[in-house]
């Protein structure tokens, strides 16, 4: 696998590992941050949901407590057949009448049970005696209900079927100066329009519903769960919170809240909150205990509503770009700094591999790989440096074999392989040029007695100097050389026949004479050719070996020539 696909494949893994990290986190933080915030939110909106509807009863049940304290009702209550007296209460009872906010009032009296009722309209205006409350009668249980409770205050969303009203009584109770039970007074306001006050306030994702001591549901914004008369209702008949929610253990749960407030009622502001499911979504129920009224005020919050997840997919989105935009940056860097770099150091490489030395502009990032590529260069500069000085001696070192291997070692001239190049090179030129050129071959007489009378190392001196002589005795352009053992070949070119007769006669004296002067007195036989275009080696050497057998033959010391056209050969 390329270092290329591996950097992808690591970069791929990375974003994957990255990405299923990152959500789990998300999912976590997002639902641990739902939560607190939805607990905080919960909190907020039970005290504010209580607030407001203390708020809006609290005026009604003070002067709910103020009528209650009355001393004109108090004292008609004790003397309920005093007209002077029931005259003054009445009076009493409509200024009340004017102040309730819903502009209506009722009082019963607990030993004739005669209950007195006003409303709005004024409807019974001088006819508020409306009837008299019997113990025997159901619907006229609330009453004694509460005076046997013996609580002072109570609140009560009741139907009032004489009256033809469902109201949210204020029960106060009425005692006298014995602190005795004397009757009961209140008010009742609208259902309806305090359960669009209060309850059904049209908040999106908020619901809130208050119950009472026990659980009963009092006002809830669906009136068909509202549990009427609670009051005289037999536990196991009333329509409690538990009803809302659907799982047992969502019952069980909103259940021990209630008992936890109760226990802790003494906490001024105290709130209890969990997570609850109604109607098939998440919900957070906050719920908390109104001392000044004894009942709960439960808020379930409706938190995909609220914050759906969906608010924080852009920051997913935001993060997700930007771990796509890192991971392609780092791509980037890695690819321009690291892979590039170690991809044309690789194909450089491969051409010093292959023998080249002309590298490819490569890519020098300033790190180690920047560096290794610089010492690659240098490294390659310098073997071509030396590899080319190392050619240079091989070609200097094969030349000079090459003219060692054409040399005789002894007298420094043209051997015999070297002389047939030459002999080669002007057959052609010759032939190329239709001239013709010389051949002398030579033979130093009586060579062997020599080696036999002063030994073979003086004849080898004898070898030298002959050659010396033979150079000396040419032209610079001509061409001397040893044919072996103690015969010459010299080839003459430029050349005619009588300048070869010439040079032939002037070796042959050159020798005799200098060889004299060294004590050791020797002397050259000599036959020469003049060889014509298209003659071969051959041709050449036969004739000129033809011609010096003439020489030796007719008494050595001598020069024969032998030309093509005249093959007789003529002494010089
Ligand atoms: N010192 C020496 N002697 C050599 C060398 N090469 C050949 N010889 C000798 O040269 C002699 C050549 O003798 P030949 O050409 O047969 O005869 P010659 O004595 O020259 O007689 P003619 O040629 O008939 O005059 C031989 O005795 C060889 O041993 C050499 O390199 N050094």
């Amino acid at each position: 696998m390329s270092l290329k696909t591996r950097f992808l494949s690591l970069a791929a893994g990375l974003f994957i590992i990255a990405a299923c990290a990152s959500w789990l986190a998300y999912r976590e933080l997002s639902a641990d941050l739902i939560e607190r915030w939805g607990r905080q939110v919960a909190e907020i909106q039970v005290r504010y949901d209580s607030a407001r509807l203390l708020q809006s009863l609290e005026r009604e049940i003070g002067l709910a407590r103020q009528m209650a304290d009355s001393t004109t009702l108090i004292n008609w209550a004790a003397d309920p057949s005093n007209q002077a007296l029931e005259a003054n209460a009445l009076r009493e009872m409509e200024s009340f009448r004017s102040n309730f906010r819903d502009n209506s009032y009722f009082v019963a009296l607990k030993e004739s049970g005669r209950y007195y009722y006003n409303n709005e309209q004024n409807e019974f205006a001088g006819k508020q005696f409306r009837y008299v409350l019997s113990s025997e009668k159901p619907d006229d249980a609330w009453f004694y209900q509460l005076i046997e409770e013996d609580r002072d205050f109570h609140l009560n969303v009741n139907p009032d079927t004489e009256l033809g009203v469902t109201k949210l009584w204020i029960d106060v109770l009425m005692r006298d100066t014995e602190k005795q039970i004397v009757g009961m007074v209140g008010t009742g306001l609208n259902l309806d329009s305090f359960l669009q006050d209060i309850v059904d306030i049209n908040q999106d994702g908020i619901t809130t519903l208050f119950v009472d001591y026990g659980g009963a549901i009092q006002l809830y914004r669906d009136r068909n769960y509202i549990d009427f008369a609670t009051l005289i209702k037999p536990e196991g008949q009333k329509n409690t919170v538990d009803l809302l929610f659907d799982a047992p253990e969502d019952k069980q749960k909103i259940l021990g809240m209630l008992q936890l407030l109760k226990k802790n009622s003494g906490e001024a502001g105290h709130v209890e909150s969990g997570f609850v499911t109604v109607d098939g979504r998440e919900h957070l129920a906050g719920v908390a205990f109104l001392p000044a009224i004894g009942w709960f005020e439960i808020t379930l919050l409706d938190l995909n509503t609220l914050l759906p997840k969906s608010y924080l997919w852009p920051l997913v989105a935001v993060f997700i770009a930007s771990l796509l935009i890192t991971l392609v940056v780092f791509h980037l860097i890695i690819q321009s700094r690291i892979v590039k770099p170690i991809m044309g150091l690789e194909e450089a490489v491969e051409r010093v591999r292959s023998g080249s030395f002309t590298l490819p502009r490569l890519d020098k990032p300033d790190n180690e790989i920047g560096r290794l590529v610089d010492h690659f260069e240098k490294m390659t500069d310098s073997l071509r440096d030396s590899t080319r000085e190392l050619e240079h001696k091989v070609a200097l070192r094969t030349d000079e074999l090459s003219r060692l291997a054409r040399i005789d070692p002894l007298t420094g001239l043209k051997n015999r392989r070297g002389l047939d190049e030459v002999l080669e090179g002007e057959i052609q030129r010759a032939g190329r040029q239709g001239s013709g050129f010389g051949v002398l071959w030579l033979d130093i007489d009586h060579f062997k007695s020599i080696n036999d009378q002063l030994g073979h190392q003086a004849g080898d001196e004898i070898l030298c100097r002959v050659a010396l002589w033979l150079k000396a005795g040419v032209r610079p352009y001509d061409h001397p050389g040893r044919w072996g053992g103690d015969e010459f070949v010299i080839l003459l070119s430029p050349c005619d026949l009588a300048t070869l007769e010439r040079i032939a006669k002037r070796i042959r004296e050159t020798v005799e004479q200098e060889s004299r002067k060294t004590g050791t007195p020797v002397t050259v036989s000599i036959g020469g050719y003049f060889s014509n275009p298209g003659d071969n080696v051959d041709t050449i050497l036969r004739h000129a070996d033809k011609a010096l057998y003439q020489a030796k033959n007719q008494g050595r010391n001598r020069v024969c020539i032998n030309t093509p056209e005249n093959t007789e050969v003529n002494p010089a």
